[in-house]
Protein backbone atom coordinates (compact mmCIF):
# COMPACT_ATOMS: atom_id res chain seq x y z
CA UNK A 1 0.00 0.00 0.00
CA UNK A 2 1.61 3.39 -1.52
CA UNK A 3 2.49 5.99 1.99
CA UNK A 4 -0.20 8.35 2.49
CA UNK A 5 1.19 10.82 5.45
CA UNK A 6 -0.25 12.03 8.37
CA UNK A 7 -2.30 14.90 6.53
CA UNK A 8 -4.49 11.43 5.37
CA UNK A 9 -5.31 10.04 9.30
CA UNK A 10 -7.42 12.47 10.61
CA UNK A 11 -11.21 11.30 11.58
CA UNK A 12 -9.64 7.49 10.52
CA UNK A 13 -10.56 5.01 12.76
CA UNK A 14 -7.99 2.12 13.48
CA UNK A 15 -8.11 -0.88 16.72
CA UNK A 16 -5.49 -1.43 18.73
CA UNK A 17 -6.12 -4.97 21.04
CA UNK A 18 -3.96 -6.15 24.34
CA UNK A 19 -4.72 -9.81 24.63
CA UNK A 20 -3.03 -9.69 28.07
CA UNK A 21 -2.94 -12.64 30.69
CA UNK A 22 -6.23 -10.88 32.68
CA UNK A 23 -8.00 -9.32 30.26
CA UNK A 24 -8.37 -7.66 26.56
CA UNK A 25 -8.86 -4.66 25.97
CA UNK A 26 -9.89 -2.85 23.01
CA UNK A 27 -9.03 0.96 21.84
CA UNK A 28 -10.76 3.00 18.93
CA UNK A 29 -8.21 5.73 17.83
CA UNK A 30 -8.34 8.46 15.97
CA UNK A 31 -5.09 7.55 13.39
CA UNK A 32 -4.47 11.46 13.26
CA UNK A 33 -4.79 12.69 16.88
CA UNK A 34 -4.01 9.60 18.78
CA UNK A 35 -7.15 10.66 20.96
CA UNK A 36 -9.14 7.67 22.20
CA UNK A 37 -12.57 7.00 20.89
CA UNK A 38 -13.93 4.64 23.05
CA UNK A 39 -12.64 1.53 25.02
CA UNK A 40 -13.88 -1.97 25.51
CA UNK A 41 -12.42 -4.53 28.18
CA UNK A 42 -13.33 -8.06 29.00
CA UNK A 43 -11.73 -10.68 31.39
CA UNK A 44 -10.30 -13.94 31.27
CA UNK A 45 -10.15 -16.84 33.33
CA UNK A 46 -6.99 -18.44 34.34
CA UNK A 47 -6.37 -21.65 36.15
CA UNK A 48 -5.36 -21.73 39.38
CA UNK A 49 -3.30 -24.81 41.02
CA UNK A 50 -0.10 -26.36 39.27
CA UNK A 51 -0.19 -24.96 36.05
CA UNK A 52 -1.80 -21.84 34.39
CA UNK A 53 -3.67 -22.03 31.19
CA UNK A 54 -6.61 -20.74 29.76
CA UNK A 55 -8.56 -21.59 26.92
CA UNK A 56 -7.97 -19.53 23.73
CA UNK A 57 -11.73 -19.43 22.59
CA UNK A 58 -11.89 -17.07 26.11
CA UNK A 59 -9.56 -14.78 24.47
CA UNK A 60 -11.47 -15.09 21.43
CA UNK A 61 -15.18 -13.98 23.36
CA UNK A 62 -13.45 -11.88 25.34
CA UNK A 63 -11.87 -9.75 22.15
CA UNK A 64 -15.88 -10.03 20.56
CA UNK A 65 -17.37 -8.65 23.99
CA UNK A 66 -14.82 -5.81 23.99
CA UNK A 67 -15.91 -4.66 20.62
CA UNK A 68 -19.11 -4.88 21.93
CA UNK A 69 -18.43 -2.06 24.02
CA UNK A 70 -16.91 0.44 21.24
CA UNK A 71 -20.41 0.88 19.78
CA UNK A 72 -20.19 2.04 16.12
CA UNK A 73 -16.03 2.20 16.01
CA UNK A 74 -15.67 -0.90 15.23
CA UNK A 75 -17.79 -1.31 12.13
CA UNK A 76 -16.17 2.13 11.47
CA UNK A 77 -12.51 1.02 11.79
CA UNK A 78 -10.26 1.09 8.96
CA UNK A 79 -7.36 -0.83 10.49
CA UNK A 80 -6.58 -3.20 13.51
CA UNK A 81 -3.84 -4.94 15.22
CA UNK A 82 -3.33 -7.78 18.28
CA UNK A 83 -0.86 -7.16 21.29
CA UNK A 84 -0.98 -10.41 22.91
CA UNK A 85 0.58 -11.99 25.84
CA UNK A 86 3.91 -13.57 24.83
CA UNK A 87 5.05 -17.16 24.95
CA UNK A 88 1.61 -18.95 25.31
CA UNK A 89 1.83 -22.74 23.46
CA UNK A 90 -1.54 -22.53 21.74
CA UNK A 91 -1.95 -25.96 19.38
CA UNK A 92 -4.79 -26.15 17.12
CA UNK A 93 -6.35 -28.97 15.17
CA UNK A 94 -7.22 -28.88 11.10
CA UNK A 95 -10.31 -26.57 11.78
CA UNK A 96 -8.43 -24.28 13.92
CA UNK A 97 -9.81 -25.19 17.26
CA UNK A 98 -8.15 -25.40 20.76
CA UNK A 99 -6.78 -29.51 21.39
CA UNK A 100 -6.52 -28.19 24.81
CA UNK A 101 -6.01 -24.60 27.21
CA UNK A 102 -3.06 -22.86 25.96
CA UNK A 103 -0.09 -23.37 28.47
CA UNK A 104 0.67 -19.64 29.18
CA UNK A 105 3.99 -17.19 29.93
CA UNK A 106 3.08 -18.16 33.77
CA UNK A 107 3.37 -22.10 34.40
CA UNK A 108 6.12 -23.24 35.48
CA UNK A 109 5.41 -27.08 35.05
CA UNK A 110 8.12 -26.61 32.06
CA UNK A 111 10.57 -25.99 34.55
CA UNK A 112 11.91 -29.32 34.35
CA UNK A 113 12.30 -29.18 30.13
CA UNK A 114 13.68 -25.79 29.96
CA UNK A 115 16.71 -26.63 32.17
CA UNK A 116 17.23 -29.86 30.09
CA UNK A 117 17.31 -27.79 26.87
CA UNK A 118 20.08 -25.72 28.19
CA UNK A 119 21.87 -28.42 29.46
CA UNK A 120 21.66 -30.08 26.32
CA UNK A 121 23.15 -26.82 24.11
CA UNK A 122 24.49 -25.19 26.75
CA UNK A 123 23.70 -21.36 27.91
CA UNK A 124 26.15 -19.74 25.61
CA UNK A 125 24.74 -21.68 22.44
CA UNK A 126 21.50 -20.70 23.28
CA UNK A 127 22.19 -16.69 24.06
CA UNK A 128 24.34 -16.61 20.60
CA UNK A 129 21.81 -17.92 18.12
CA UNK A 130 18.86 -17.38 20.00
CA UNK A 131 19.23 -14.26 22.11
CA UNK A 132 18.10 -15.91 25.00
CA UNK A 133 18.28 -18.60 27.69
CA UNK A 134 14.89 -20.48 27.55
CA UNK A 135 13.08 -20.83 30.95
CA UNK A 136 10.16 -22.11 31.96
CA UNK A 137 8.13 -19.54 30.09
CA UNK A 138 9.48 -19.98 26.72
CA UNK A 139 7.22 -21.94 24.00
CA UNK A 140 9.83 -24.40 23.26
CA UNK A 141 9.85 -25.69 26.81
CA UNK A 142 6.08 -25.56 27.22
CA UNK A 143 6.30 -27.84 23.52
CA UNK A 144 8.23 -30.16 25.26
CA UNK A 145 6.04 -30.84 28.32
CA UNK A 146 3.50 -31.17 26.33
CA UNK A 147 5.39 -34.01 24.28
CA UNK A 148 6.11 -35.55 27.19
CA UNK A 149 3.07 -35.48 29.56
CA UNK A 150 -0.11 -35.26 26.60
CA UNK A 151 1.94 -37.03 24.15
CA UNK A 152 -1.28 -37.49 22.10
CA UNK A 153 -2.26 -33.43 21.96
CA UNK A 154 1.30 -32.95 20.41
CA UNK A 155 0.94 -35.59 18.15
CA UNK A 156 -2.45 -34.16 16.62
CA UNK A 157 -1.57 -30.65 16.71
CA UNK A 158 -2.18 -29.54 13.11
CA UNK A 159 -0.55 -25.36 13.61
CA UNK A 160 1.21 -24.37 16.61
CA UNK A 161 0.51 -20.69 17.78
CA UNK A 162 1.42 -17.93 20.10
CA UNK A 163 -1.69 -16.22 21.67
CA UNK A 164 -1.98 -12.85 19.69
CA UNK A 165 -1.19 -15.34 16.05
CA UNK A 166 -4.38 -16.85 16.95
CA UNK A 167 -6.64 -13.83 17.40
CA UNK A 168 -4.50 -12.43 14.39
CA UNK A 169 -5.87 -15.65 12.28
CA UNK A 170 -9.26 -15.60 13.96
CA UNK A 171 -9.63 -12.08 12.14
CA UNK A 172 -7.72 -12.37 8.90
CA UNK A 173 -7.93 -16.05 8.42
CA UNK A 174 -3.74 -15.45 8.29
CA UNK A 175 -1.44 -17.96 9.69
CA UNK A 176 1.36 -15.43 10.40
CA UNK A 177 3.47 -14.28 13.27
CA UNK A 178 5.59 -11.09 13.54
CA UNK A 179 9.16 -11.11 14.56
CA UNK A 180 8.50 -9.56 18.14
CA UNK A 181 6.63 -12.29 19.65
CA UNK A 182 8.28 -15.41 17.75
CA UNK A 183 11.81 -13.90 19.59
CA UNK A 184 10.14 -15.62 22.74
CA UNK A 185 9.51 -19.17 21.50
CA UNK A 186 13.16 -20.51 21.85
CA UNK A 187 12.89 -21.95 18.37
CA UNK A 188 13.20 -18.48 16.29
CA UNK A 189 17.38 -18.31 15.83
CA UNK A 190 18.17 -14.07 16.50
CA UNK A 191 21.25 -14.30 14.53
CA UNK A 192 19.76 -15.26 11.36
CA UNK A 193 16.16 -14.29 11.47
CA UNK A 194 14.78 -17.43 10.82
CA UNK A 195 13.27 -20.53 12.50
CA UNK A 196 15.58 -23.30 13.60
CA UNK A 197 15.15 -26.46 12.05
CA UNK A 198 18.04 -28.17 13.61
CA UNK A 199 16.57 -26.81 16.80
CA UNK A 200 12.94 -27.91 16.10
CA UNK A 201 14.18 -30.59 14.80
CA UNK A 202 15.53 -31.59 18.18
CA UNK A 203 12.28 -30.98 19.93
CA UNK A 204 10.07 -33.19 17.40
CA UNK A 205 8.29 -29.73 16.42
CA UNK A 206 7.62 -29.97 12.12
CA UNK A 207 8.10 -26.24 10.79
CA UNK A 208 4.79 -26.78 8.88
CA UNK A 209 2.96 -26.36 11.51
CA UNK A 210 4.39 -22.82 12.44
CA UNK A 211 3.29 -19.30 11.37
CA UNK A 212 4.91 -17.09 8.82
CA UNK A 213 7.15 -14.76 10.37
CA UNK A 214 6.20 -10.90 9.35
CA UNK A 215 8.39 -8.62 9.12
CA UNK A 216 7.67 -4.66 10.29
CA UNK A 217 5.09 -2.80 8.72
CA UNK A 218 3.59 -6.01 6.87
CA UNK A 219 0.17 -6.72 7.24
CA UNK A 220 -1.52 -10.35 7.89
CA UNK A 221 -4.28 -9.09 5.30
CA UNK A 222 -7.84 -8.13 5.83
CA UNK A 223 -10.97 -8.79 8.01
CA UNK A 224 -12.83 -11.37 7.15
CA UNK A 225 -16.65 -11.03 7.10
CA UNK A 226 -19.17 -11.85 9.64
CA UNK A 227 -17.17 -10.11 12.39
CA UNK A 228 -17.81 -7.16 13.93
CA UNK A 229 -15.17 -5.34 12.94
CA UNK A 230 -15.40 -4.16 9.63
CA UNK A 231 -14.43 -6.88 6.73
CA UNK A 232 -11.64 -5.19 4.31
CA UNK A 233 -10.17 -3.71 7.46
CA UNK A 234 -6.28 -4.04 7.28
CA UNK A 235 -4.93 -6.04 10.04
CA UNK A 236 -1.33 -6.13 11.28
CA UNK A 237 1.15 -8.26 12.11
CA UNK A 238 0.73 -7.53 15.93
CA UNK A 239 2.99 -8.04 18.02
CA UNK A 240 3.87 -9.39 22.13
CA UNK A 241 2.23 -7.09 24.45
CA UNK A 242 5.56 -5.78 25.56
CA UNK A 243 6.74 -5.36 22.10
CA UNK A 244 3.59 -3.38 21.79
CA UNK A 245 4.21 -0.81 24.25
CA UNK A 246 7.49 -0.03 22.98
CA UNK A 247 6.04 0.48 19.46
CA UNK A 248 3.39 2.65 21.64
CA UNK A 249 5.66 4.44 23.62
CA UNK A 250 8.38 5.44 20.74
CA UNK A 251 10.65 4.10 22.70
CA UNK A 252 14.30 4.97 21.67
CA UNK A 253 17.46 3.58 23.19
CA UNK A 254 18.69 4.63 26.11
CA UNK A 255 15.35 5.17 27.85
CA UNK A 256 14.02 1.93 29.86
CA UNK A 257 10.21 0.81 30.69
CA UNK A 258 9.20 -0.96 33.88
CA UNK A 259 5.86 -2.27 33.29
CA UNK A 260 4.01 -3.54 36.20
CA UNK A 261 0.96 -5.82 34.93
CA UNK A 262 0.33 -9.31 35.91
CA UNK A 263 4.15 -9.80 35.07
CA UNK A 264 6.48 -7.41 36.06
CA UNK A 265 9.31 -6.43 33.23
CA UNK A 266 12.16 -4.07 32.91
CA UNK A 267 12.99 -3.54 28.74
CA UNK A 268 14.61 -0.98 26.26
CA UNK A 269 15.07 -0.74 23.07
CA UNK A 270 18.21 -1.36 21.69
CA UNK A 271 20.02 -1.34 17.98
CA UNK A 272 22.53 -4.26 19.37
CA UNK A 273 21.09 -7.94 19.30
CA UNK A 274 20.79 -9.08 22.57
CA UNK A 275 22.92 -12.39 23.81
CA UNK A 276 23.15 -12.70 27.70
CA UNK A 277 24.06 -16.09 28.99
CA UNK A 278 23.24 -15.73 32.26
CA UNK A 279 20.13 -15.70 31.13
CA UNK A 280 18.23 -12.67 33.24
CA UNK A 281 18.14 -10.51 30.12
CA UNK A 282 15.90 -12.04 27.20
CA UNK A 283 16.99 -11.27 23.68
CA UNK A 284 13.75 -10.32 22.02
CA UNK A 285 13.19 -8.47 18.79
CA UNK A 286 11.43 -5.56 18.70
CA UNK A 287 8.20 -5.16 16.30
CA UNK A 288 9.99 -2.44 14.39
CA UNK A 289 13.14 -4.19 13.22
CA UNK A 290 15.61 -3.73 16.16
CA UNK A 291 15.64 -5.46 19.89
CA UNK A 292 13.94 -5.67 22.81
CA UNK A 293 16.37 -6.71 25.97
CA UNK A 294 13.75 -7.27 28.81
CA UNK A 295 13.74 -9.04 32.03
CA UNK A 296 10.67 -10.19 33.37
CA UNK A 297 9.05 -11.61 36.68
CA UNK A 298 6.02 -13.71 37.47
CA UNK A 299 5.18 -12.12 40.57
CA UNK A 300 3.95 -8.71 39.98
CA UNK A 301 0.93 -7.08 40.96
CA UNK A 302 -1.34 -10.26 41.77
CA UNK A 303 1.07 -11.27 44.23
CA UNK A 304 1.31 -7.81 46.26
CA UNK A 305 -2.81 -8.08 45.50
CA UNK A 306 -3.23 -11.30 47.17
CA UNK A 307 -0.68 -10.28 50.26
CA UNK A 308 -2.84 -6.95 51.18
CA UNK A 309 -6.07 -9.55 50.67
CA UNK A 310 -4.00 -11.81 53.49
CA UNK A 311 -3.33 -9.03 55.62
CA UNK A 312 -7.02 -7.61 55.13
CA UNK A 313 -5.80 -4.30 53.89
CA UNK A 314 -6.83 -1.73 51.05
CA UNK A 315 -3.36 -2.30 48.64
CA UNK A 316 -2.47 1.40 49.17
CA UNK A 317 -2.36 1.12 53.11
CA UNK A 318 1.16 0.73 53.33
CA UNK A 319 3.88 2.06 56.10
CA UNK A 320 7.45 2.95 56.25
CA UNK A 321 9.87 1.18 58.36
CA UNK A 322 10.83 -2.01 59.96
CA UNK A 323 12.99 -4.46 59.09
CA UNK A 324 11.51 -6.88 57.23
CA UNK A 325 12.59 -8.11 53.58
CA UNK A 326 9.36 -10.01 51.67
CA UNK A 327 10.33 -11.92 48.17
CA UNK A 328 6.37 -12.73 47.40
CA UNK A 329 7.15 -15.71 44.84
CA UNK A 330 3.88 -17.04 44.95
CA UNK A 331 3.85 -18.61 41.98
CA UNK A 332 7.64 -19.74 41.75
CA UNK A 333 10.13 -17.04 39.92
CA UNK A 334 11.62 -16.42 36.43
CA UNK A 335 13.91 -13.06 37.58
CA UNK A 336 16.10 -14.78 39.39
CA UNK A 337 15.38 -18.44 37.78
CA UNK A 338 13.50 -19.97 40.66
CA UNK A 339 10.70 -21.64 39.37
CA UNK A 340 10.32 -23.88 42.40
CA UNK A 341 10.32 -21.35 45.27
CA UNK A 342 7.59 -20.23 47.03
CA UNK A 343 7.16 -17.09 48.96
CA UNK A 344 9.74 -15.95 51.15
CA UNK A 345 9.37 -13.08 54.68
CA UNK A 346 12.07 -12.75 56.72
CA UNK A 347 12.76 -10.10 59.50
CA UNK A 348 9.86 -10.30 61.60
CA UNK A 349 10.17 -8.71 65.27
CA UNK A 350 7.42 -7.50 67.85
CA UNK A 351 7.47 -3.84 66.23
CA UNK A 352 6.60 -4.87 62.56
CA UNK A 353 3.24 -3.58 61.48
CA UNK A 354 1.29 -5.15 59.07
CA UNK A 355 1.54 -2.15 56.39
CA UNK A 356 5.23 -2.45 56.44
CA UNK A 357 4.96 -6.45 55.49
CA UNK A 358 2.50 -4.99 52.59
CA UNK A 359 5.18 -2.47 51.73
CA UNK A 360 7.63 -5.38 52.16
CA UNK A 361 5.74 -7.48 49.25
CA UNK A 362 6.05 -4.02 46.55
CA UNK A 363 9.80 -3.93 47.56
CA UNK A 364 10.37 -7.65 46.63
CA UNK A 365 8.43 -7.21 43.49
CA UNK A 366 10.49 -4.59 41.73
CA UNK A 367 13.89 -5.31 43.18
CA UNK A 368 14.86 -7.89 41.04
CA UNK A 369 13.80 -5.43 37.79
CA UNK A 370 15.27 -2.88 39.34
CA UNK A 371 18.61 -5.25 39.71
CA UNK A 372 18.14 -5.79 35.77
CA UNK A 373 17.39 -2.16 34.59
CA UNK A 374 21.55 -1.32 33.81
CA UNK A 375 21.84 -4.90 32.52
CA UNK A 376 18.79 -4.04 30.17
CA UNK A 377 20.29 -0.53 28.88
CA UNK A 378 23.90 -1.69 28.36
CA UNK A 379 22.97 -3.81 25.86
CA UNK A 380 22.96 -0.43 23.36
CA UNK A 381 26.05 -0.30 24.78
CA UNK A 382 28.37 2.98 24.49
CA UNK A 383 25.35 4.27 22.18
CA UNK A 384 22.94 4.76 24.93
CA UNK A 385 23.18 8.06 26.24
CA UNK A 386 20.07 7.99 27.75
CA UNK A 387 20.70 6.24 31.22
CA UNK A 388 19.79 9.01 33.33
CA UNK A 389 16.54 9.87 31.55
CA UNK A 390 13.45 8.99 33.28
CA UNK A 391 11.96 5.50 34.03
CA UNK A 392 9.02 5.24 31.99
CA UNK A 393 6.12 3.52 34.61
CA UNK A 394 3.25 1.72 32.16
CA UNK A 395 0.78 -1.23 33.16
CA UNK A 396 -2.04 -1.61 35.71
CA UNK A 397 0.60 -1.01 38.66
CA UNK A 398 1.20 2.18 37.20
CA UNK A 399 -2.05 3.41 38.67
CA UNK A 400 -1.12 3.13 42.06
CA UNK A 401 0.26 5.30 44.40
CA UNK A 402 2.21 2.91 45.85
CA UNK A 403 3.74 1.41 43.51
CA UNK A 404 5.36 4.62 42.18
CA UNK A 405 6.66 5.57 45.25
CA UNK A 406 8.04 1.94 45.68
CA UNK A 407 9.98 2.87 41.97
CA UNK A 408 11.10 6.03 42.97
CA UNK A 409 12.27 4.78 46.57
CA UNK A 410 14.00 1.89 44.96
CA UNK A 411 15.55 2.96 41.83
CA UNK A 412 16.88 6.45 43.23
CA UNK A 413 15.47 7.83 39.39
CA UNK A 414 13.20 9.91 38.14
CA UNK A 415 9.85 8.05 36.95
CA UNK A 416 7.81 8.96 34.16
CA UNK A 417 4.18 7.40 34.12
CA UNK A 418 2.74 8.11 30.83
CA UNK A 419 -0.72 9.62 30.80
CA UNK A 420 -1.93 7.05 28.23
CA UNK A 421 -3.22 4.29 30.15
CA UNK A 422 -2.92 1.32 28.12
CA UNK A 423 0.02 1.50 26.40
CA UNK A 424 -0.04 -2.35 24.69
CA UNK A 425 -3.08 -1.47 23.24
CA UNK A 426 -2.26 1.86 21.83
CA UNK A 427 1.05 0.49 20.70
CA UNK A 428 -0.88 -2.00 18.54
CA UNK A 429 -3.30 1.19 17.42
CA UNK A 430 0.18 2.82 16.63
CA UNK A 431 0.65 -0.69 14.17
CA UNK A 432 -2.47 -0.46 12.90
CA UNK A 433 -2.15 3.26 11.95
CA UNK A 434 1.01 2.66 10.61
CA UNK A 435 -0.51 0.46 8.09
CA UNK A 436 -3.33 2.63 7.78
CA UNK A 437 -1.13 5.32 6.62
CA UNK A 438 2.57 4.53 5.51
CA UNK A 439 4.29 6.22 8.18
CA UNK A 440 6.77 4.99 10.49
CA UNK A 441 5.43 4.08 13.96
CA UNK A 442 7.62 6.28 15.96
CA UNK A 443 6.56 9.37 13.89
CA UNK A 444 2.63 8.04 14.57
CA UNK A 445 3.78 7.81 18.63
CA UNK A 446 5.57 10.89 18.92
CA UNK A 447 2.16 12.81 16.52
CA UNK A 448 0.22 11.24 19.25
CA UNK A 449 1.94 12.32 22.30
CA UNK A 450 1.83 8.71 23.86
CA UNK A 451 4.72 9.08 26.33
CA UNK A 452 3.73 12.50 27.73
CA UNK A 453 2.76 12.29 31.46
CA UNK A 454 4.40 13.83 34.83
CA UNK A 455 7.77 13.24 35.97
CA UNK A 456 7.83 12.36 39.44
CA UNK A 457 11.42 13.31 40.66
CA UNK A 458 13.75 10.63 42.45
CA UNK A 459 13.60 9.77 46.26
CA UNK A 460 16.66 8.77 48.20
CA UNK A 461 17.68 5.56 47.62
CA UNK A 462 16.41 3.25 49.89
CA UNK A 463 19.97 1.21 49.87
CA UNK A 464 18.93 -0.73 53.30
CA UNK A 465 15.74 -2.29 51.98
CA UNK A 466 17.67 -3.52 49.21
CA UNK A 467 19.98 -4.68 51.11
CA UNK A 468 17.45 -6.82 53.38
CA UNK A 469 16.15 -8.18 50.21
CA UNK A 470 19.88 -9.56 48.52
CA UNK A 471 20.61 -10.85 51.58
CA UNK A 472 17.29 -12.71 52.08
CA UNK A 473 17.63 -13.96 48.63
CA UNK A 474 19.67 -17.16 48.77
CA UNK A 475 17.25 -18.21 51.25
CA UNK A 476 14.51 -18.54 48.89
CA UNK A 477 16.79 -20.55 46.46
CA UNK A 478 17.67 -22.67 49.15
N1 LIG B 1 -5.42 1.88 40.53
C1 LIG B 1 -4.60 0.84 40.65
N2 LIG B 1 -3.64 0.83 41.59
C2 LIG B 1 -2.77 -0.20 41.72
N3 LIG B 1 -2.82 -1.31 40.96
C3 LIG B 1 -3.76 -1.36 40.01
C4 LIG B 1 -4.68 -0.31 39.80
N4 LIG B 1 -5.49 -0.66 38.77
C5 LIG B 1 -5.08 -1.89 38.38
N5 LIG B 1 -4.05 -2.31 39.12
C6 LIG B 1 -3.31 -3.58 39.02
O1 LIG B 1 -3.09 -3.81 37.67
C7 LIG B 1 -3.11 -5.21 37.41
C8 LIG B 1 -3.52 -5.43 35.99
O2 LIG B 1 -2.56 -4.80 35.20
P1 LIG B 1 -2.51 -5.02 33.63
O3 LIG B 1 -1.29 -4.31 33.16
O4 LIG B 1 -3.82 -4.63 33.05
O5 LIG B 1 -2.34 -6.60 33.61
P2 LIG B 1 -2.18 -7.63 32.43
O6 LIG B 1 -1.75 -6.82 31.23
O7 LIG B 1 -1.11 -8.55 32.92
O8 LIG B 1 -3.46 -8.35 32.22
C9 LIG B 1 -4.06 -5.80 38.44
O9 LIG B 1 -3.52 -7.04 38.89
C10 LIG B 1 -4.10 -4.76 39.56
O10 LIG B 1 -3.41 -5.22 40.69
O1 LIG C 1 6.30 -13.37 29.60
C1 LIG C 1 6.28 -12.15 29.53
C2 LIG C 1 7.44 -11.42 28.94
O2 LIG C 1 8.48 -12.24 28.54
C3 LIG C 1 5.11 -11.41 30.06
O3 LIG C 1 5.33 -10.03 30.11
C4 LIG C 1 3.87 -11.76 29.24
O4 LIG C 1 3.96 -11.15 27.97
C5 LIG C 1 2.59 -11.43 29.98
O5 LIG C 1 2.37 -10.06 30.10
P1 LIG C 1 1.23 -9.37 31.01
O6 LIG C 1 -0.02 -10.11 30.86
O7 LIG C 1 1.74 -9.32 32.40
O8 LIG C 1 1.13 -7.98 30.41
Amino acid sequence: MAAQGAGSAGGRVVLGVDSSTQSTKVLAVDAGTGEVLARGQAPHTVSTGAGRETDPEVWWDALLAALAQIGPYAARAEAIAVGGQQHGLVVLDAAGKALRPALLWNDTRSAPQAAALVERHGAQWWAERFGSVPGASFTVAKWAWLRENEPEAAAAARAVRLPHDFLTERLSGAAVTDRGDVSGTGWWASDREEYDEELLAGVGLDPALLPAVLGPGQRAGEVRGGLPVRAGALVGAGTGDNAAAALGLGLTPGRAVLSLGTSGTVYSVSRRRPADATGTVAGFAAADGGWLPLACTLNCTLAVDKVAALLGRDREDVEDGGSVAFLPFLDGERTPNLPYASGLLTGLRHETTAGQVLQGAYDGAVYALLAALDQVLAVDGAQATGSAEPLLLIGGGARGAAWLRTVRRLSGRDVQVPRAAELVALGAAVQAASLLTGEPAAEIASRWGTADGPVHPALPRDDAALARLAAALPLASA
